[in-house]
């Protein structure tokens, strides 16, 4: 099985990459975990709590939880993916069955800060969006989709979002194999993680 992480910080574009990496690829072949099913579980908060919550820091994750989970999948286990929901900022009841493949895509902005899941990627790719950049995207995000108005995004951006992205998800970068510049559609650099995948899924 190839193990391959996408990090990056948030709107910089991972989980579209990942849809570009995987459209066209064989369902059955290829894999993904996304890092926002291994949010702590929060139920014994109120919403209202959670909303508090810092989703952003490498303790908000679940790491054992997705660690069991790789290690299960390598093994030739199927796993239930935890099904989160941003709106409730908490996983629901759901779990989605998740079968081995010989390729599993991992992504999400904190997923390279623990060691241990970091030895479980065989291929590290970090997304580069620039700040800017990704604040637009967030912003648009959060109130469209996500149940955050205006005034909550920039607070929340300003006093969360970027001092843990300096903190954590920026310093990750450096252990990447491959850094993906995405203040555009990056095409190529998709085409060649492509090329890599398919490499693999002839071989085995
Ligand atoms: N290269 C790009 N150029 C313009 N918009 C993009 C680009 N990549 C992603 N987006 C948009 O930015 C938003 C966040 O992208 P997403 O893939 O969800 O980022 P992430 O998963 O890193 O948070 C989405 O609305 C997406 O359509
Ligand atoms: N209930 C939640 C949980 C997380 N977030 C934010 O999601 C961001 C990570 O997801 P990306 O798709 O942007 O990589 C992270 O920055 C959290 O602040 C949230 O808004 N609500």
């Amino acid at each position: 099985m190839l193990v391959i992480g996408i990090a990056g910080g948030t709107g910089c574009g991972k989980t579209t990459v990942v849809n570009q990496i995987i459209n066209e690829l064989p369902n059955e072949e290829v894999g993904v975990i996304s890092q926002d099913s291994y949010y702590n579980d929060l139920s014994h908060l109120s919403l209202e709590d959670r909303r508090k919550t810092n989703f952003d820091h490498p303790s908000s994750i679940d790491f054992a939880l997705l660690e069991q989970h790789l290690i299960a999948l390598k093994n030739g286990e199927s796993i239930e993916q935890p099904v989160y929901s941003f709106l409730e900022c908490n996983r629901t009841a759901k779990t989605v069955l998740t079968h081995p493949t010989k390729v599993i895509i991992v992504e999400g902005i904190l997923i390279m800060t623990n060691s241990a899941i970091r030895k479980m990627f065989d291929i590290k790719i970090f997304v580069h969006a620039d700040t800017d950049e990704r604040l637009i995207r967030r912003l648009k995000r959060d109130v469209n989709e996500r149940g955050w108005n205006l005034d909550e995004t920039l607070e929340k951006y300003q006093a969360v979002i970027k001092p843990m992205h300096e903190q954590f998800i920026e310093p990750t970068k450096e252990y990447a194999d491959i850094i993906i510049p995405n203040n555009k559609y990056n095409t190529v650099a998709v085409e060649i993680v492509k090329s890599i995948i398919n490499e693999k899924i002839m071989q085995s």
